[in-house]
């Protein structure tokens, strides 16, 4: 029997982030490893139309959930969903639901963040530091509370290139940050964000890093763990392979490439490409949950929770998979034929922006307009390139994090916890996993038919002739156009014309010899 398994059964667990991608996949596990355990509350803010139970609702009646319902067929009555938004006082929890949860948890699992780039400081300090240190304010009113984890990111000190399992403070204290964003209005805010952030690339990994500076502050005699996951992709074995349901990572950049429109990137093919599945994490997880709550280590251990020095794997290789697999399983109604150039040159690689993306965008919303629609491609194409430039400092980069908490929690483990709770990245085949990962992307996060897959070749084929259709005619053109106006060209011109009669005519002689 699995001591992790059995340790969550009977136990009040309270997760943030639940309807998350990573909250999603650590809820289905708990539920399938450990049936048994009393009740998962989980706060959860109405979304798009959806109050929360129906949110809660959709989440159960998921492909993800369907393992569950066979080993725990009453998980809709193990599952308490508490009304809260992490953006207000107290999270806008009602009285009666904060005495119950302070009162029963057990453990909690703080996932909920912002994990947009872009997102505005104030917003981003909300969620991934205020929010943080009033969860832990209400944990340390937990009598029963065993253990409480925080799930951060291996990027919160990407400003350096070796990382330890440490904590690394940032000059301004995270409480005078809290304090300031109360009275300084966004403007000033807008002005002094890149000051504040400094070499970070944005505001996500800076408040992931005041976040952790909080959780250590505000530890007291709390059992208290920090995760640090790399990039969080698609599941590798749990529940089923390929599982994922958000664009966030690869997975948007994946979709982007096998629809043809991301063609190009400024990406370093031989940079390490620190990729995690969710079910790994979520293994290390649970893992760290039960180690942090019953061997009660003094300090507040950080496990990295990256593949890079363990298993690396490289973009190129990535990029160069990604294609082969787009070659067997196409994506539907692709824009233009998958390909990927990565460039490390930023000329080479405005030029390709210029001629792979907005070109072709420019004259397609051509041709929408000559058939009497509404040309939209290169509004598409400038958001996509956007987005795209916020990702290229991760993958021009390589980092090196040191696991050793990890690999000696790894050591703690029995072999039947060991096998239930893996997060032994050495055993992953990456060759394997992106093409999973890529079927994932297909069938889970576009919902495209696999019977599909002949006409989605038959439509590649079909522009590939365009595409050939096209340059030959470019060529043409442009060929035309110069010995319209070079005496030189014109020469080589009929150079090229005489020596092909010439050839035609001696090869059409010579078979007539040989009769
Ligand atoms: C040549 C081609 C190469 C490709 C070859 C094949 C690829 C394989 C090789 C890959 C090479 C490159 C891989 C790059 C990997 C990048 C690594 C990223 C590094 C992460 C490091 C940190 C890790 C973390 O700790 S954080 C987790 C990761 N976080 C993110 O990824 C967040 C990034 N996203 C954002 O910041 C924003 O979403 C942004 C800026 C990208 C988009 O903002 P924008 O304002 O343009 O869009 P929205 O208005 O927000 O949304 C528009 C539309 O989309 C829907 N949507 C948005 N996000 C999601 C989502 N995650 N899931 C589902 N849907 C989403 C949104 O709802 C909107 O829909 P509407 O219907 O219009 O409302
Ligand atoms: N994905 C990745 O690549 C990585 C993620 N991480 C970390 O892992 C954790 C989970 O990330 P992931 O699952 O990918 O992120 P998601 O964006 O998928 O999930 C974020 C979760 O936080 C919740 N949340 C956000 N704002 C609020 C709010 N105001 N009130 C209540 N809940 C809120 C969301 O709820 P709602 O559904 O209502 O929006 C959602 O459940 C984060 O801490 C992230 O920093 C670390 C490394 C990499």
């Amino acid at each position: 029997m699995s001591m992790i398994a059995s340790f969550y059964n009977g136990k009040s667990i309270l997760i943030t982030g639940a309807t998350g991608f990573m909250g999603k996949v650590l809820m289905e596990k708990l539920f399938r490893t450990s049936p048994d355990l009393k009740v998962i509350y989980i706060l959860v803010r109405p979304k798009a139309g959806q109050t929360t139970q129906q949110r809660v609702f959709q989440i159960l009646n998921s492909k993800l959930f369907e393992k569950v319902k066979e080993v725990c067929p009453n998980v809709h009555e193990k599952i308490r969903a508490v009304y809260a938004d992490l953006n207000q006082n107290d999270f806008a929890i009602s009285k009666e639901d904060m005495q119950e949860l302070l009162s029963c948890t057990n453990i909690v699992f703080h996932c909920a963040a912002t994990v947009r780039f872009d997102d505005h400081l104030r917003h981003a300090v909300q969620l991934n530091v205020t929010a943080t240190q009033q969860l832990l304010l209400m944990a340390s009113q937990m009598p029963k509370l065993e253990a409480f984890i925080h799930i951060s990111t291996a990027f919160s000190n990407c400003n350096l290139t070796h990382i330890d399992e440490v904590i690394y403070p940032c000059p301004v204290e995270p409480k005078q940050i809290i304090d300031s964003m109360e009275w300084l209005d966004d403007a000033i805010i807008d002005e002094i964000t890149p000051k504040l952030i400094g070499d970070r690339p944005n505001t996500y990994t800076y408040t992931k890093a005041l976040g952790e500076m909080v959780v250590q502050q505000e530890s007291g005699n709390m059992n208290i763990a920090i995760i640090r996951p790399s990039i969080v992709g698609a599941t590798w074995q749990e529940p089923f392979p390929g599982w994922v349901d958000n664009l966030n990572g690869p997975s948007g950049l994946i979709i982007a490439a096998g629809k043809g429109f991301l063609r190009s990137i400024r990406a370093t093919p031989m940079a390490v490409a620190d990729l995690i599945p969710v079910d790994t994490v979520v293994n290390l997880t649970l893992a760290v949950g039960w180690y942090t709550a019953v061997h009660r280590p003094k300090s507040t251990l950080i496990y990295h929770c990256t593949s890079g020095n363990l298993n690396p794997c490289n973009w190129g290789k990535m990029g160069f998979q990604v294609l082969a697999t787009f070659e067997k399983v196409p994506l539907e109604r692709a824009f233009r034929r998958p390909n990927a150039d990565f460039t490390t040159n930023t000329i080479t690689s405005q030029y390709w922006n210029a001629v792979s993306h907005r070109a072709p965008a420019i004259i397609y919303d051509f041709y929408l307009r000559l058939t009497g629609r509404k040309p939209r491609m290169t509004k598409v194409m400038n958001r996509l390139l956007r987005n795209v430039s916020m990702l290229e400092y991760f993958v021009n980069r390589s980092w090196e994090w040191s696991t050793h908490n990890t690999e000696m929690l790894m050591s703690e483990l029995s072999p039947e916890d060991q096998r239930v709770f893996n997060f032994d990245v050495r055993q992953l085949n990456w060759l394997e996993y992106i093409e999973n990962y890529v079927l994932g992307v297909k069938k889970y996060l576009l919902k495209e038919d696999m019977a599909g897959i002949p006409e989605a070749k038959q439509h590649l084929k079909r522009l590939r002739n365009i595409h050939y259709l096209f340059n030959t005619a470019l060529f043409l053109i442009a060929w035309r156009l110069l010995i319209a106006r070079s005496q030189m060209a014109r020469n080589v011109w009929f150079f090229i014309v005489s020596f092909c009669y010439k050839f035609l005519s001696y090869f059409r002689a010579s078979s007539t010899l040989k009769v």
